[in-house]
């Protein structure tokens, strides 16, 4: 029987980075807290046998009331894991160590990873690993998730003769102790379960009765105590947590720490250059991207596009093919140099630390918004994709927030978004044009935030974020994250748009494209301004956005978009696309996350929002 281990830890501890060195597999790490949602298991291959290894997602407690904590609850408790191994972020010990007293009251085999060494190390805090291991009756084993330093070690011990269930007895208050011992020995629980009773916490293995009695003692003790035993438990875990952590802990003199991050959070100089750092990314992406862009297009156009039709093949095989090469010449030629430019700087930002900062910057501003704290970290992931975004609002505390979240991450431009402007308006345009188009953009998320922050029902809600600390990113793990990314479009845009054209060139060959675009020309000239191949190529954007770019071009015929339509319909067609209805995936996350019905109100919100400002600027481009 193959055995079975589970990460768990708080949120940021390095869990994903430990799961992926160990397994060989790509999950995402990011320096900001809630990166991995749901579960990933993986298979690790070790001297010759095999363990699985589970990463769960980063969560402070174990008895909070979120989906992920209530997932990493019945996980434990019910689950198939014979082995928790608890990850520590070693310099922020006394926290992490609520959550292991927690599992260790679980009494299952535990073994403790104590992370992040080096930060701990230059943050002066020495660590008595021995002293600490003594205390739970598990190893400790002192890892660096970054330089794989140990974490070899750390197989070695799940494949091991040998798993220790933890000794460790927390005190708890005396009323607490008895109610849980009663608990205990009248509906056969162990000590976590009548524990999580007493906090009133929903757990399958917890039947309604067993509730019912628990929920009774606890208005007992609250009625003594003034204070739930919920409240109380979790103090006196606070302070067992204080306790062992001052006593495992020297802290040497500490090195005088350098103030960057302090002039990064600071209204000045911090704004200024979190406005310098995103526009100048945006311009190399569009300078770079953009050259790229040349050079691979006039490479395939001289070696694979004019061969193929001085080939002069039978004229259904000659449209065919030709749609497929334009395709694999938007795709690869134009697409691909900016999703990847793009996703290498969005790395860098993640692995850095600085996104945080800047959500950190940008909260005041949000405050109008609606939003605090964590939900800047949607509304920052959204310029990647749209799609981890809605799934990060999980992490919201209220449905309100999850709902404003959700509406400003569909509206904000992803990395696909930013592809079409920078292929399409930076390219023949120019830059002016394209930065306007993230200004339209912002102002409508903000008008749009506040409105809603007014109508939504719910209370507002104060949350601190997290702030992981600053760090050189490591080039290897920059390449593999935008890799992992850009190998998402290469395995899933690319086939989605190479099969679409093959399709477009028997429909085109058939004359069915034309009489579609025939059918849809007069309206979309007269609202949009339009030809109707373009609009056509809009629909695409609907199956992934910069499919639309990718399909003008095969519509058109050639990847030179400005001999086809002109500046100002180039404009509008971007920026409909921009805004016109979310993709299909974001779509469908957004029925997972809020619901059928709030999903299909976003849908048609943005379709009429899209449409009426590209309305609005063809009759404004008319007029002037
Ligand atoms: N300096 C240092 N950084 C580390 C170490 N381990 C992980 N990190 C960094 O910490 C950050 C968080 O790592 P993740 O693996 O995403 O953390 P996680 O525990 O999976 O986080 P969640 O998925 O949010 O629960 C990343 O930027 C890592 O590069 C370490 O030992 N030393
Ligand atoms: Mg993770």
């Amino acid at each position: 029987m193959m055995r079975r281990a589970a990460l768990l830890g708080n949120p940021s501890v390095g869990k994903s980075l430990i799961f992926n060195h160990l397994t060989g597999l790509g999950v995402e790490v990011s320096n900001y807290p809630g990166t991995t949602v749901g579960l990933m298991s993986g298979i690790v291959r070790y001297n010759e046998t095999e363990f699985s290894l589970t990463d769960l997602p980063g969560i402070y407690s174990l008895s909070g009331k979120s989906d992920e904590e209530k997932l990493v609850r019945e996980y434990l408790i019910t689950g198939d894991a014979d082995l928790i191994v608890a990850v520590l972020d070693a310099k922020h010990l006394e926290r992490n160590l609520y959550l292991l007293l927690q599992a260790a009251e679980i009494r299952k085999p535990l073994v403790i990873v104590l992370n992040m060494m080096d930060d701990a190390r230059s943050a002066g805090k020495i660590i008595d690993a021995a002293a600490l291991s003594a205390k739970f009756g598990v190893p400790v084993i002192e890892t660096i998730a970054t330089e794989g330093k140990n974490l070899e070690k750390i197989a070695d011990y799940v494949i091991g003769d040998e798993l220790p269930v933890p000794i460790i007895v927390p005190r708890y208050d005396h009323h607490i102790e008895a109610a849980a011992r009663n608990l205990q020995k009248y509906h056969n629980l162990s000590l976590a379960e009548a524990l999580f009773a007493l906090e009133n916490v929903s757990l399958s293995t917890l039947s309604p009765e067993v509730m019912e009695s628990a929920a009774a003692i606890s208005s007992e003790i609250e009625k003594r105590h003034m204070m739930s035993p919920d409240q109380i438990i979790g103090a006196n875990r606070h302070n067992t947590a204080k306790a062992i952590s001052d006593e495992v802990t020297t802290l040497a003199p500490q090195k005088k720490r350098r103030d960057l991050d302090s002039l990064l959070t600071r209204g000045f100089p911090g704004i200024p250059i979190l406005i310098i750092t995103m526009v100048g990314i945006l311009a190399i992406v569009f300078l770079l991207g953009g050259f790229l862009e040349e050079a691979i297009i006039s490479v395939m156009t001289t070696y694979l596009l004019d061969p193929f039709h001085a080939l002069n093949l039978a004229p259904f095989w000659d449209t065919v093919g030709g749609a497929v090469i334009l395709a694999l010449m938007s795709g690869l030629g134009i697409a691909f140099p900016y999703v990847f430019l793009f996703y290498i700087f969005i790395s860098i930002l993640e692995d850095t630390g600085y996104l945080t900062r800047a959500a950190f910057l940008a909260d005041r501003g949000m405050h109008h918004l609606g939003l605090h704290g964590q939900g800047l970290i949607p509304l920052v992931l959204s310029f990647g994709c749209s799609v981890p975004a809605i799934m990060s609002t999980r992490f919201l505390p209220t449905r309100r927030e999850r709902i404003i979240a959700s509406v400003l991450v569909t509206m904000l431009p992803c990395s696909a978004r930013t592809v079409v402007i920078s292929g399409i308006v930076a390219s023949f345009i120019g830059f002016g044009a394209a930065f306007s188009i993230y200004g339209i953009v912002f102002i409508l998320v903000f008008v749009l935030g506040c409105v809603l922050s007014r109508i939504t029902p719910g209370e507002q809600y104060g949350m601190i974020l997290e702030m992981a600390q600053l760090r050189r990113p490591i080039p290897k793990y920059v390449v593999r994250k935008a890799w992992m990314r850009v190998s998402e479009f290469l395995y899933i845009a690319m086939p989605l748009l190479l099969v679409s054209s093959v399709f477009l060139g028997i429909f085109e060959y058939f004359g069915l494209v034309t009489m579609f675009e025939s059918f849809i020309d007069p309206i979309s000239t007269a609202v949009l301004g339009l030809p109707g191949f373009a609009f056509t190529a809009l629909m695409f954007g609907i199956l992934r956005k910069e499919m639309a770019f990718e399909t003008l071009a095969i519509m058109g015929g050639t990847t030179d978009l400005a001999s086809i339509l002109t500046s100002s319909q180039l404009y509008i067609f971007a920026l409909v696309c921009v805004l016109f209805v979310p993709c299909i995936s974001t779509i469908a996350v957004l029925m997972k996350e809020i619901g059928v019905k709030a999903a299909a109100l976003i849908t048609v919100f943005t379709l009429l929002l899209g449409t009426s400002l590209g309305a609005l600027l063809h009759f404004v481009f008319m007029l002037v």
